[in-house]
């Protein structure tokens, strides 16, 4: 279970210059749920992600991860708790541009020393469930739109984390490989992943398989 207890995000650029870009935010998220945040550009989504991974802090309320207060955990203990428990999906996919998809792929695991036999197994489950294994030594700059998305999804899961957090995933994608990323999201679900996505993109509004869609907008849950 993800609370979000009371959050509150104010940047403050200056003592005159205030965006208060998460305003009171309760909302519970069940285990294996799949949640859809949909909000205009501005509206705080990206925001409650960051507050939900522990990558920023509130300026009150609290976010808790089953056992964990996650907003109240030293940075150090916050990125292993992340590094352990939640996969990243970005828009702009957040590669390595110079590096093979393999490389790619791996960079999660650099913390942890794995083995070499380790990593090749964990590479290769991950290549072959999103499809890009036929791709593993191409340097990442040259891979299409939608293969490099493939990389971004098989890179997030090397750590098979039970939380996945998505933001505007689709904003890269056309429409055919956007449909593409949500039946990869169906796959996840029916893995009994928990999956928050934040998205504009009104192809994630009436799917099936998604448990919630919540409006955000100024920062508040409608
Ligand atoms: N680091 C920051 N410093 C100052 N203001 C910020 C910072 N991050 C976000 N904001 C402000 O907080 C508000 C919410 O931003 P946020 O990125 O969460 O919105 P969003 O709904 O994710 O938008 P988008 O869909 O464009 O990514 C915006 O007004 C934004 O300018």
């Amino acid at each position: 279970m993800i609370i979000l207890k009371d959050l509150t995000k104010v940047f403050e650029l200056n003592k005159n210059n205030k965006t208060v870009a998460v305003n009171s935010v309760n909302l519970e998220i069940k285990e294996s749920e799949l949640i859809v945040l949909k909000g205009a550009s501005g509206s705080g989504k990206s925001t409650i992600l960051s507050l939900i991974a522990g990558l920023s802090k509130p300026t009150t309320g609290e976010v808790v991860i089953g056992e964990n207060r996650v907003s109240k955990l030293p940075d150090n203990f916050a990125s292993l708790f992340r590094r352990e428990n939640i996969g990243f999906i970005f828009q702009k996919y957040n590669l390595i541009p110079t590096l093979s998809v393999s490389e790619n792929i791996l960079v999660p695991l650099i913390p942890q020393n794995p083995s070499n036999l380790e990593a090749k197994e964990i590479l290769k489950r991950v290549m072959k469930k999103f499809k890009i294994e036929h791709k593993k030594d191409e340097i990442v700059k040259n891979l299409s739109g939608g293969e490099q998305q493939r990389v971004a999804i098989a890179r997030s899961q090397v750590n098979n984390p039970n939380i996945i957090i998505a933001d505007e995933p689709t904003a890269n994608l056309d429409k055919e490989l956007s449909l593409h990323f949500i039946e990869i999201l169906r796959e996840l679900k029916n893995d009994g992943k928990t999956i928050i996505v934040a998205t504009h993109d009104p192809l994630f509004f009436d799917l099936d398989f998604v448990d919630r869609v919540i409006e955000v907008s100024n920062g508040e849950i409608l």
